[in-house]
Order: C-alpha cells, then structure tokens, then sequence
C-alpha cells in the first residue's frame, strides 16, 4: 500500500437541521449538474481555517425533500464531480439502545437497509458492477471524528447499526421491537443508499448520527414526533456544528489511497464486458467511475 499523501477536499452532507455551515470563509452557493438529475440544492463552497469544505443539505434548504424524493445519486454525483474525497455524513437518528439517550452521538460503523423506493446503484443494464459494502464506513473517517468527540467532551459512541427505513412514517412498535431483537442501535431514513452510493463513487464516507428520540419502543418516553426531534436537534446544534469544525482539519491531510478500499472499490467491481457496455451508460458514469472506464 502506498504511503503517499494528498489534500482531501471534504464534503459534509448536513442532514434535518443542518442546512448550512456557518462561519465558512468565501462561502458561495454554486450549481453543480448530475448526469442523474437534480442535487438536492446547489453545494456551498468555502474554506474553514484555510481549507476547502463543501457542504450539501440532504433535505435542500428549508427541508424540501422527503427521504424517499431525495436524490441520491444526483448528490453522490455531483460531489464527485466537485472534486470531493471524503464525506461526513450528519444524520438524526432514533435510539434502539437504552444507553444512546437524545444528545448522544453514535458513529455509525454497519448498516441494515429496509428501504425499497430509491435508486441504489449508478451501475445497472449496459454496465453493471458489484462493489463491496461488507466495511461500509472507513476507519480514518471514524478515528478522526472520535478524536474531534473526545476533544469536545461529546457523548459518543463508537460503532453502531443504522437501519435504514423507507419512512416517512415513523416505525410501528412492532416494527422498532423488531429492529431492537437484531441488535440494531438507531434508525434513520437517509443514510441507505447515501452509503452505498458512495462506495461505488469511490468516496470514503462515515456518519455521526446525533441521537434525537427513543422511536417508539422505550416505556418511559414519549413516541417520536417532528416536534420533539427538532427540539433536540435545536438544543444540541452548537455541538453538532463544533464537531463539524472539529473534525475537517484531522483530515485534510490524506493518504493517496484509502486503506480499506473506500477510494478503490470499483478496482475488481464491474463486470460487464467492454465490448457489451452501453456507450450513454459509460457517458454518464464520466464522473463516478470514469477512472476504471477509461481505456
Ligand atoms: C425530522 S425527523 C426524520 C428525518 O430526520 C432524519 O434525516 P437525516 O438523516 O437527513 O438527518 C431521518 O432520516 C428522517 O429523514
Ligand atoms: N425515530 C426515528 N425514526 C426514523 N428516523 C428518525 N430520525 C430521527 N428520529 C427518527
């Protein structure tokens, strides 16, 4: 493995009640076109202590998007497109664990995903590929956001499930029971297939999941609503935006290649032969996987 370095430019795609970065130098809102349709808003650009950060609001501005109307693989795309090579995901999430009470953050190391209306790959007819998700969050990411939790004196957690619901409903009792008895330890309705996504861009991803609810399982607490979830999240935005700016700087500097293959994934993915591949295909994977397509 190479011990190569270079200069990240990370991205951070805020989720509900993040939609914008504050205290950006430069900041300017910019379009940025997808070869799979329309981002979620245009990417703010800017630099935070010298160094370039670009931010994406999942929901757009003014929260616009349900989880299920966001587009995905617009958004993958166009930060890909934008130069970008590390992304920190900022997600709300419900507790399946008594331990992860509203406020605490739990850096996402696995997911299960129960969604079932969205476009989950950039690959498909024409050109198909299979990338690994058995690691889907890389290490780096994860150690520099548990040094940033540490510094800050946050409540964290390193290491949990995430399950991905379709929503917009929130979860039925039967249903949070169920996710619970598999060890699960939040849920959201976002990060599926964010993550996925993002693998086969090549873009090393992770995502602080900052705890908002108990969903609908917990005896002594009050099943979720919008309401309450925004509370939290007002309540705990000063933390979320201090790990943010924490949390950037630990990795700027990079190595060339990621160890665990975030940044390599298509490397042994696709399998189409190249005389099968669909040429409009190919055209619109320029960006997310131009660098094994090309010759
Ligand atoms: C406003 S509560 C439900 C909403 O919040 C989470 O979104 P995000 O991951 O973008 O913070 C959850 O997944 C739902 O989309
Ligand atoms: N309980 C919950 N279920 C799904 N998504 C959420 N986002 C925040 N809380 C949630």
């Amino acid at each position: 493995m190479s011990s190569q370095t270079r200069k990240a430019l990370v991205a951070v795609i805020g989720g509900s009640g993040v939609y914008n970065i504050d205290g950006l130098e430069n900041a300017r809102w910019q379009t940025v076109t997808s070869s799979f349709g329309e981002p979620s808003d245009e990417l703010l650009f800017g630099e935070l202590d010298g160094q370039p950060l670009v931010f994406l609001p999942r929901h757009g501005r003014g929260h616009r998007l349900s989880p299920t109307t966001i587009n995905y693989r617009a958004n993958i795309d166009a930060l890909k497109r934008a130069g970008v090579t590390d992304i920190i995901s900022v997600s709300a999430v419900g507790s399946l664990k008594e331990e992860y009470a509203p406020g605490h953050f739990v850096l996402i190391d696995q997911f299960i995903d129960r969604t079932f209306a969205r476009e989950k790959t950039f690959f498909g007819t024409g050109c198909v590929a299979h990338v690994s998700m058995a690691h889907p969050v890389s290490t780096r990411l994860m150690d520099a956001l548990e040094a940033s939790c540490k510094q800050l004196g946050l409540p964290y957690a390193r290491g949990g499930t995430y399950v991905t619901m379709e929503g917009p409903q929130f979860s039925t009792q039967a249903e949070s029971f169920l996710y619970r008895s598999w060890g699960a330890d939040v849920i959201g309705m976002t990060n599926m297939p964010e993550a996925k996504l993002a693998r086969e861009a090549e873009i090393p991803y992770a995502t602080v999941a900052m705890v908002t609810d108990y969903d609908c399982w917990h005896p002594d607490h009050d099943h979720v609503t919008v309401e309450a979830v925004v509370k939290v999240l007002t309540a705990n935005a000063d933390n979320a935006r201090s790990l943010v700016k924490t949390v950037a700087p630990k990795i700027y500097d990079r190595p060339l290649v990621d160890a665990q293959g975030g940044d390599h994934a298509l490397e042994f993915a696709l399998i189409t032969h190249p005389e099968a591949r669909d040429p409009e295909m190919v055209a619109k994977l320029d960006a997310v996987a131009g660098r094994v397509l090309k010759g």
